[in-house]
């Protein structure tokens, strides 16, 4: 046995050494491990494409690394440009180093907020107290910003959108792809529409989507969660290597701190990060009112049916799985309901009996609760369909914070008991034996 174990050991050194570049194999391997591993580290001579024997591999192709632009620079829209500026300085072979960041221009304290990043490479007003990448470069200037973009990042409370999208309409080339992190809808001439689907639209480039359990604050300092990005590949997709497909948004978006896996269901993670923020109000409202972990619990429970109700009805493309197994589904209806910005909203206005934009106010300097524009949304497009009583909890939502309606009424609201009915059966039960067990065949 320790004579053929050993021949067996002799002939793998003897065929390494001769047949191969026994170096090189072993490189390979380590390419091969660090991506079979979900690339949880990112190097920069580690990536997708150099590991590929394949004529279209990057290394071989005539196209500059992509250049990237983040659209916002909120508490979230900030977090997510130093995600990407970390990932484009380990990943120079496929992007662009530096990553420029539009900044709706402020001052503060008589500075502009663009020169304190450029500078203290701080957001001292919407992420205070986290150094940013050096290679992150704030610009006041949309068209400016976006000028040499391959990938546009758009990051903005999404009440803002509409006017940035008719800013930026003729000046994006049909080449260049997106990914949307706002968590909202858009109502309008066209019904209810994905906020990715309305960058689409409007701009006329391919528009994916990230969202997940992320509460911006936590994910800045660099604390473990996932996150789901979607993107599906235009009819023009140029090739790998050539176009942005799911390897680059991994590349791009996943950090060792920030697991991300993508898929292709942008509507389903669209949805579902857009209606847990009502669902975020509903709990903060039943918190304020001191109900306890029962009654928070109730309120995700009713709201996940909604959120799943609302996907298969208005989108039926969105898969079910999607709400239960990606991070953008139930796990971020969990975070958001537990620490999320709409709860804290909400509770402030059970416990203070002030309105929703008071309490934005006096919370959140400057940042914003999109439930509160989201339930709006939801109400008015229910409303036009006449579907409001088929998502009783959405509309609650909607009619405490617009009509002033009693937050303790929620329970009656959203009671979705049956009559119970005894059924009359007239005819003799069948004689049953207690001890046998029925087997089918
Ligand atoms: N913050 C989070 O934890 C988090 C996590 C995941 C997703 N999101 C989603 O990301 C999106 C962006 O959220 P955020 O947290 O970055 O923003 P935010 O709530 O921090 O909003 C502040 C931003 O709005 C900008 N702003 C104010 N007035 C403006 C105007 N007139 N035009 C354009 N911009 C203006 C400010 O300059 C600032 O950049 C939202 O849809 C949100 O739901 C947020
Ligand atoms: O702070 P919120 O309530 O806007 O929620 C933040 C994120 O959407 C959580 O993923």
């Amino acid at each position: 046995m320790f004579l053929i174990q050993k021949r067996l050991i002799c002939q793998r050194v003897i065929t390494r050494c001769y047949s191969f570049d026994y170096k090189s194999y072993i490189q390979r391997r380590r390419l091969k491990k660090n991506y079979n591993k979900d690339i949880k580290m990112t190097t920069p001579h580690v990536h997708p494409f150099r590991r590929v024997e394949s004529t279209q591999s990057i290394i071989h192709m005539h196209r500059q690394p992509f250049n990237v632009t983040v659209i916002g620079s909120g508490n979230w829209g900030t977090t997510i440009a130093k995600v990407v500026a970390e990932n484009t300085v380990q990943n120079p072979h496929l992007f662009a180093k530096d990553v420029n960041m539009w900044v709706f221009e402020e001052n503060i304290d008589g500075e502009k907020l663009t020169e304190i990043i450029n500078t203290r490479h701080q957001n001292v007003k919407y992420l205070p107290g986290i150094d940013l990448p050096h290679n992150l470069i704030a610009n006041p200037s949309l068209l400016d910003s976006v000028k040499d973009a391959d990938i546009l990042v758009f990051n903005v409370p999404h009440q803002f959108l509409p006017k940035i999208v008719s800013q930026l309409k003729g000046h994006i080339s049909k080449n260049v792809r997106a990914i949307s992190c706002l968590k909202g809808f858009e109502v309008g001439a066209k019904g209810v529409q994905l906020l990715s689907s309305y960058i689409k639209d409007e701009l006329d480039i391919q528009c994916g989507a990230l969202s997940g359990a992320n509460l911006a604050p936590e994910v800045a300092k660099e604390h473990w969660s996932e996150t789901t990005v979607a993107y599906q590949l235009p009819e023009d997709f140029k090739g790998e290597g050539l176009d942005v497909d799911h390897k680059v948004l991994k590349m791009l978006f996943h950090r060792p701190y920030f697991h991300v896996n993508v898929i292709d269901d942008v509507a389903g993670i669209s949805i579902a990060g857009a209606l847990k923020n009502v669902v975020a109000l509903a709990c903060g409202f039943v918190e304020g009112l001191g109900w306890g972990n029962n009654a928070a619990a109730a309120i995700q429970r009713v709201g996940l049916g909604e959120i799943i109700k609302f996907g298969q009805m208005f989108f039926p493309e969105s898969r079910v799985e999607t709400y239960y197994q990606e991070s953008a589904g139930v796990a971020d209806l969990i975070t958001t309901c537990s620490g999320g910005r709409n709860v804290k909203v909400a509770k402030y206005m059970a416990t203070k009996h002030v309105d929703a934009f008071e309490a934005e106010r006096v919370l959140l300097n400057g940042q914003s609760a999109q439930g509160v524009i989201t339930c709006k949304e939801v109400h008015e497009w229910l409303a036009t369909c006449e579907l409001t009583e088929d998502f009783p909890l959405f509309e609650a939502v909607f009619q405490i914070v617009y009509n002033k309606m009693p937050m303790d009424q929620i329970p009656e609201m959203i009671d979705e008991l049956e009559p119970f009915e005894v059924e009359e059966d007239d005819e003799e039960p069948p004689a049953t034996n207690t001890n046998t067990t029925t087997v089918r065949s």
